[in-house]
């Protein structure tokens, strides 16, 4: 597997990294999974380190798997790589909400989302989140599992309103939640992070003490990919 296509996975070592994919990913991956991060490597280049990394995407679909999770909802979508490894992980009856401004990224993924046979499972919103959430509530929508993977700096604003959205006993997953390692207030040798990541770090820091405080949440928070924070609701 090149190194320029597997995607973000800035927690561990280079060796570590490669040890996992080796060892773990590597022949694991889903023909489209691996086709829909080439596309995205081909269209985009150094945004592929949007997409979750294939590591991440197993731990995700082990993770709904075990919850039999039968409808979930994702917050930030890109060219898919979370959207189809969560398809391929539900049911055949499985249901899927989608939302994403950005609808030209989602269709580079859409042809390998239609080849991995999964598309009917897919309800693509095309809209920013909240006025989209928003309805979803109005008509009581309920979710097993929720993926947030999206404007980080909102992140407090979609835990409050997607807490009233997952099942008691359901999880939301945030991704990027440990921000490059730069959580922990280490120099984490990305020096030249912008003056716009470095605010989105402080927000991450925040959110994170913020979840740490909610009664209504069991947490665990997991260095894969850019880190993962679980919530499990239990009230
Ligand atoms: C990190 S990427 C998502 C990566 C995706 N989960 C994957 O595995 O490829 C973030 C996405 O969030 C979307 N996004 C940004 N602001 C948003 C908003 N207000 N509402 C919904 N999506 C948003 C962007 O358009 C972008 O596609």
């Amino acid at each position: 597997m090149a190194e320029s296509l597997v995607g973000k996975t800035l927690l561990k070592s280079e060796a570590l990294q490669k040890y996992i994919f080796d060892v773990s990913t590597k022949g694991r991956e889903h023909e489209q999974l691996k086709n829909i991060r080439e596309a995205t490597f081909k269209k985009y280049s150094t945004r592929l380190v949007m997409a979750v990394p294939p590591d991440e995407g197993l731990f995700l679909s082990i993770l709904i798997k075990l919850m039999n999770a039968k409808k979930t909802l994702e917050i930030g979508v890109f060219t898919g790589y979370s959207l189809l490894t969560t398809a391929l992980a539900l049911p055949r009856d499985g249901q899927i909400v989608a939302i994403d401004p950005d609808r030209e990224a989602y269709e580079v993924g859409l042809p390998f989302i239609r080849e991995a046979g999964v598309e009917h499972k897919i309800n693509f919103i095309h809209s920013e989140a909240f006025p989209a959430l928003a309805k979803l509530q109005k008509n009581g929508e309920q979710f097993d599992f929720i993926f947030v993977d999206a404007d980080k700096d909102n992140y407090k604003k979609y835990h409050d309103q997607v807490i009233k959205m997952v099942k008691v006993g359901g999880v939301i997953a945030y991704d990027n939640t440990l921000w490059l390692g730069t959580v922990a207030g280490e120099e984490n040798g990305h020096g030249s992070l912008s003056q716009g990541a470095l605010v989105t770090r402080d927000n991450i820091v925040d959110f994170n003490s913020n979840l740490a405080l909610d009664s209504r949440i069991e947490i665990s928070q997991i260095s894969i990919g850019d880190g993962v924070t679980l919530c499990r609701r239990i009230l």
